[in-house]
């Protein structure tokens, strides 16, 4: 656990593995932070150097005030990895984490060899859509949007777990200016004419019952990108990583072999 200061925010991150592993850096959604990775890390190869941050407003970064842009996730994420030395990695964004990827690889291709688009897209809603979200959580609290996000976030199966209630909990202890600050990014994102340009090896992942960002979304993002791969993880809704990380490991796992980075 440690915090590196960009200028304007510090940022959480936190590197496991060794020092000379191929990098695989994982950014989270909205509302999530690192530990969202937690149950798919022990199933991948040994050997890799994984990078994981909370991205501004999240998890135990600091707090700027709302609201945030796209072009200041994008530079955080720069920041750090340059800090780190991390170059050639695998990058893998859920969520607007996918969003900060493309934005990554538009502007920094050096940084990234291979990306996986997970549960994401280059457009992701509407801006009414956010000015709502952001009004309602900065009028009434993330807890008043808790039970819709947990919809969206998780198919029927697994929200009749017990396990719900700590990624409820994980979201209702999120700062509100965070999630307004990354809800406003989002807004002000379209990376359709950017991703378009990309060239490298690209892999999507969707689950079927995605409330966010359904398959055909994600599909028509990463078919921008000419070679991609696309995966769907049935019985999961946008946190395919939580709630069926055997098959999201291996998945990963099948990519990071097929671009040589173990
Ligand atoms: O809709 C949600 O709550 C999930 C989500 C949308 C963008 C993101 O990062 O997470």
């Amino acid at each position: 656990m440690k915090l590196f200061d960009t200028g304007d925010v510090r940022l959480h991150y936190r590197v496991d593995g060794p020092d000379d592993g191929a990098p695989v850096v994982f950014a989270n959604s909205l509302g999530t932070d690192m530990r969202l990775w937690d149950p798919i890390l022990p199933l991948l190869p040994k050997g890799l150097r994984i990078i994981r941050f909370d991205k501004r407003g999240h998890g135990l970064s600091t707090c700027p005030p709302a609201p945030y842009s796209m072009g200041a996730l994008v530079s955080d994420t720069e920041k750090l990895m340059d800090f780190l030395g991390v170059k050639d990695s695998v990058f893998v964004g859920l969520s607007i984490g996918g969003m900060i990827a493309q934005g990554l690889a538009t502007k920094r291709l050096d940084l990234i060899r291979a990306m996986v688009l997970s549960n994401t897209a280059a457009k992701i809603g509407t801006p009414e859509m956010w000015a709502d979200r952001i009004k309602a959580v900065q009028e009434n609290g993330i807890e008043s949007l808790a039970d819709a996000i947990m919809e969206r976030w998780f198919a029927a199966d697994f929200r009749a777990t017990p396990e719900l209630e700590l990624w409820r909990n994980m979201v209702t202890r999120q700062e509100n200016d965070g999630y307004a600050g990354c809800s406003a990014a989002i807004s002000g994102t379209d990376f359709y004419t950017p991703t378009a340009g990309l060239r490298l090896p690209c892999l999507g992942i969707a689950g079927s019952e995605d409330g966010s960002t359904p398959p055909d979304l994600v599909r028509e993002t990463v078919d921008l990108i000419p070679g991609s791969k696309f995966h769907i993880i049935r019985k999961t809704g946008h946190l395919p990583c939580v709630e069926n990380p055997v098959e999201y490991a291996q998945v990963l796992t099948d990519f990071l072999k097929s671009v040589g980075h173990v």
